[in-house]
């Protein structure tokens, strides 16, 4: 069985929203592998630059000599050799020549192509074949900040948790009725609600933080009641958006609230507190590693304090959180760092470390289902990818399939 690679395609797709973004098609002779990147609207500064200044067509013009050339006759299974030559070609440190999402593409198709030349899936052929633990879905259920429009809630992603399901149907499908349960009650709340969603598929209501963290608690509640499993709700504040630099304030438009880093470590611990919140991503911007410390301390033994902006999934940025016990989790979204071997890095030394890698889409998504087998390859324990929408669900009935393909199947221990 040949893994060699024989050529590489690029092409310009859609995004879930409406942005062109890449797709990569990698074939070997026994194999072929297909990876599109996705991209963020709450993009963390210190992550590698998405695509080149001048957008993506000049790439593609001369994809084929600087880019597929390189790669052909190349074992497809030699990850760390390909991300070495996409670095090189690119010959810059925040891969803005090629573009972190061109690399990130070409990364994972390799790894794709090299897994279908072995007739192996992906998880498998990463993981090895002991693997057997499936990630619970964080699902994203009301929309605000840069996901939404200008009176919803300040707060970007109210998520929830299925912690009792026991496989990930039951996991999905909860997901789901809690994100139905939300609708209706927000439409109790608001008869005006149109029904609208944010990018990730959750409601975008005109609710204030407290309304939306009263609905979603309650909910979790009643789906929790009738289906007779444990839902605890999370959130990404993605307080890098709310960080006014010249104020050195968290700004609360909405609210009409401002607050700075010791009242914000207040704030949140008071909503881990008294919503019995399962996950808490991003509660600082991106520079305040002393609120990310204070509040893991404060909280970090009843709550997973997660990190997203303040380590774009680099390993020399979560080894400055370890060293001064800043978080207790980590975001991972390949794309942060451009390639699959740099991605596996950081999983390892958070792992190490005893930090949760939590596998992450980003607000601008394809149907691209890549990240359902990294998470479960890499014994990542939750993965945040939505709960419904086209681009949402295609990782998720990913993972219903990966299930039932596995043996002596189990959810992951959270
Ligand atoms: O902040 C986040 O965690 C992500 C995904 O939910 O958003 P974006 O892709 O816009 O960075
Ligand atoms: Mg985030």
């Amino acid at each position: 069985m040949s893994s060699i690679i024989e050529d590489v395609e690029i092409r310009k797709i859609l995004d879930s929203r409406g942005n062109p973004t890449v797709e990569v098609d990698v074939l070997t002779e026994n194999g072929f592998g297909r990876a599109a990147a996705p991209s963020g609207a709450s993009t963390g500064i210190r992550e590698v630059t998405a695509f080149p200044e001048d957008g993506i067509d000049n790439i593609m013009n001369d994809f084929g000599s600087r880019v597929a050339l390189e790669l052909i006759g190349i074992d497809s299974q030699d990850t760390n050799l390909i991300d070495t030559i996409l670095k090189e070609i690119d010959g810059t440190d925040n891969l803005s020549s090629l573009g972190g999402n061109i690399i990130v593409a070409i990364s994972l198709a390799t790894a794709k192509a090299a897994s279908s030349s072995y007739n192996m899936p992906l998880y498998s052929f990463l993981g090895g074949n002991m693997k057997n633990e499936i990630p619970y879905p964080l699902g994203n259920m009301i929309n605000g900040g840069a996901h939404a429009g200008k009176n919803a809630p300040d707060i970007q992603e109210f998520l929830v948790v299925p912690v009792g399901a026991k496989n990930i149907t039951e996991a999905v499908f909860a997901n789901s009725r809690v994100h139905k349960r939300i609708g209706e009650l927000i439409k109790a709340k608001d008869k005006s609600f149109t029904g609208g969603k944010g990018d990730e598929g959750g409601w975008a209501p005109n609710l204030t933080n407290e309304d939306a963290l009263y609905i979603q608690a309650k909910a979790c509640e009643e789906v929790g009641d009738e289906l007779g499993i444990e839902i605890r709700p999370s959130m990404d504040v993605a307080a890098s958006s709310l960080w006014d630099d010249k104020q050195e304030k968290y700004v609360y438009e909405r609210e009409g609230m401002l607050r700075n880093s010791g009242e914000q470590v207040d704030f949140v611990e008071d909503i881990i507190n008294t919503y019995n919140m399962f996950f808490m991503e991003d509660p600082f911007h991106e520079n305040d590693f002393n609120g990310f410390t204070e509040l893991t301390r404060r909280s970090g033994n009843k709550c997973l304090i997660c990190g997203d902006d303040i380590f774009v999934t680099n390993a020399e940025l979560l080894q400055k959180g370890i060293d001064v016990g800043a978080a207790n989790a980590i975001i991972i979204k390949p794309n942060q760092i451009g390639t699959l071997s740099d991605t596996y890095k950081t999983i390892k030394l958070a792992k190490d470390n005893g930090y949760v890698p939590v596998v992450s889409h980003r607000s601008g998504e394809t149907t691209d289902e890549t990240i359902a087998h990294l998470a479960v390859a890499f014994s990542c324990p939750l993965i945040k990818t939505g709960a419904i929408g086209g681009e949402r669900i295609a990782k998720l009935n990913e993972l219903i399939r990966i299930e039932k393909q596995m043996i002596n199947v189990t959810m992951a221990k959270i």
